[in-house]
């Protein structure tokens, strides 16, 4: 065999080099993004894509990028990555620029309003499923959200700090997400936070989304290769997820059918079952329901928990920002121990300041939402891209412009979103993109938002945290699906604040 080899070395790499340069032309030479800038070669390109997925450190690794080439640059031999106020406006403005075919990687059961790229479905279902998020609904939907998740958190959080003990604050938020999303969505909160103790074994709500969101990334990367002979726990979960959401499904149709309590006909599940499409009249289907309520849980407590968490982390780092909302908090809710409504919270200026900044400089969503060029193709920053091709108007970067946010974009500093200008504050918000815009933009941030500032105001309200020196883990914020810390936790310890 080795002797074959080296008889015929010299063909082997003559043919290998005709191969690389063949590829080279095509993809570096001939390619319609030949001039726009960007790494030499595609292998480079695809080098630094794949050190970014096994590193998890995709977005430090484009942002370098950004700094050396510009406000566009190649991603790969299809795709760009762009950072441009003009570009970012442009392809969040119309229903031209489709998601691209990346979100197949996000159909659960079947199509669903966030996978979707077929954009009359994506209307049908936002006629049907949008209303079920309105303002009023959510605020239906207050008591619920307050007493299953965040009064059992802070239950939680009142023992660790009457024992001094250190605990992972990122796992007891996940739980409260996962409680609130139960409650809201099926009318039965998965009692995470009731649990006297952490299991050894993981709850199996929790195994089913980390490997089904694992599954979904890889079915995309691997094709037929991804199959339950070489993924049989992954597959497992895939399947216990949706029977959990067709038996939720059932007794929520039961329910529907009889006089339902008022509390079950506030559930997003119960008015889906109820929801008419206005135009047709028609209803979603079983199929539809169990899609749109996986999806619901899949999308809507990683996103909640780890944004709390990320909040936190960064408000402990910056002490002085840190005691700025403590004392708005205080002020704003006299009594430590009185039950918090989100109206007492939702126009306080330094809470949503800090809410904001945090997922300027630490998005959830990172990576942002790649969208697929129109018939014809467009123009981007001066170059034109062809049909099909994707732009990735990617939120890490876009969230460090400085001609956005200002010349110090690696900086927590909530100010900015008080003390801006008008005009600067306009284009600051026009150019946020932690919940996306247009019409692709998050359907549950009404949701997130009354999570997000309940949990943190009551947190740092009753209790002061700090990060113990014997206890500190890396937080480094590394892209696995969502941006989380590399330690998959966060270890503090709290005190109760005084009155
Ligand atoms: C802090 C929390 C959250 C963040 C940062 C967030 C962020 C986002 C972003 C960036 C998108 C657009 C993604 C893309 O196009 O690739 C999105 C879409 C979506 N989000 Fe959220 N989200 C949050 C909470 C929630 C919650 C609580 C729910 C529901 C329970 C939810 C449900 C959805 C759905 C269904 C979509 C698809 C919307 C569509 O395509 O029409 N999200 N979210």
């Amino acid at each position: 065999m080795f002797s074959l080899l080296f008889d015929w070395w010299p063909v082997i790499a003559a043919a290998l080099a005709a191969w690389l340069i063949a590829k080279i032309v095509q993809n570096d030479v001939m390619s319609p993004l030949a001039k726009i800038p960007g790494p030499w070669c595609f292998l480079q390109r695809r080098f630094d894509m794949v050190i970014g997925i096994v590193c998890e450190d995709a977005p430090h690794r484009f942002l370098r990028q950004y700094h050396k080439y510009g406000p566009i640059f190649r991603l790969d031999s299809d795709s760009v990555i762009v950072a441009d106020v003009e570009a970012v406006r442009l392809l969040h403005s119309s229903n031209r620029f489709r998601k691209a075919e990346h979100y197949k990687a996000m159909e659960f059961h079947q199509d669903n309003i966030f996978s979707t790229r077929d954009v009359d479905y994506h209307r049908k279902m936002i006629r049907v499923v949008g209303p079920t998020f309105s303002n009023s609904s959510i605020n239906g939907m207050e008591a619920m959200i307050y007493e299953t998740g965040v009064e059992k958190l802070l239950d939680k959080v009142e023992k660790f700090a009457t024992s001094s003990d250190t605990f992972d604050i990122l796992q007891y938020i996940t739980y409260m997400t996962l409680d609130i999303i139960g409650k809201v969505v099926f009318d039965s909160s998965f009692d995470l936070l009731l649990a006297e103790k952490v299991e050894e074994a993981e709850p199996p709500v929790i195994k089913w989304l980390r490997e089904v969101s694992a599954l979904g990334m890889l079915r995309y990367v691997l094709g037929p290769l991804c199959n339950r002979w070489v993924f049989p726990s992954h597959f497992a979960s895939d399947k216990s997820l949706i029977e959990f959401a067709r038996n939720a499904v059932r007794k929520c149709e039961e329910k529907a059918g009889q006089a339902a309590q008022e509390s079950t006909q506030k559930t997003i599940l119960y008015q889906l079952i109820k929801a008419e499409d206005p135009e047709t009249g028609e209803r979603l289907t079983e199929d539809q329901l169990i899609a749109e309520s996986v999806i619901q849980i899949m999308a809507g407590t990683d996103t909640v928990a780890l944004t709390t968490t990320w909040t936190l982390h960064l408000l402990l780092e910056n002490p002085h920002t840190y005691q700025l909302l403590v004392k708005e908090l205080c002020v704003a809710l006299p009594d430590r121990n009185a039950r918090v409504t989100h109206s007492q919270l939702k126009s306080l200026p330094y809470l949503n300041a800090v809410l904001y900044e945090s997922m300027r400089i630490l998005p959830v969503t990172a990576s942002g939402n790649p969208k697929q060029m129109p018939p014809g193709g467009e123009t981007i920053c001066g170059h034109h891209i062809p049909e099909k091709y994707v732009v990735y108007p990617m939120t890490y970067i876009v969230h460090r412009m400085k001609e956005v946010y200002g010349p110090d974009p690696e900086e927590f500093r909530p100010g900015r979103w008080i003390d801006a200008s008008a005009e600067q504050l306009d284009l600051m918000r026009r150019m946020f993109l932690g919940f996306s815009l247009g019409s692709r933009a998050c359907v549950g941030q009404t949701l997130a938002w009354v999570e997000l500032r309940l949990a943190l105001a009551t947190l740092l309200r009753r209790f002061d945290f700090h990060v113990p020196d014997d206890a500190k883990v890396d937080m480094t914020p590394v892209l696995q699906f969502t941006l989380r810390p590399r330690a998959r936790q966060f270890l503090v310890k709290a005190e109760p604040r005084a009155m």
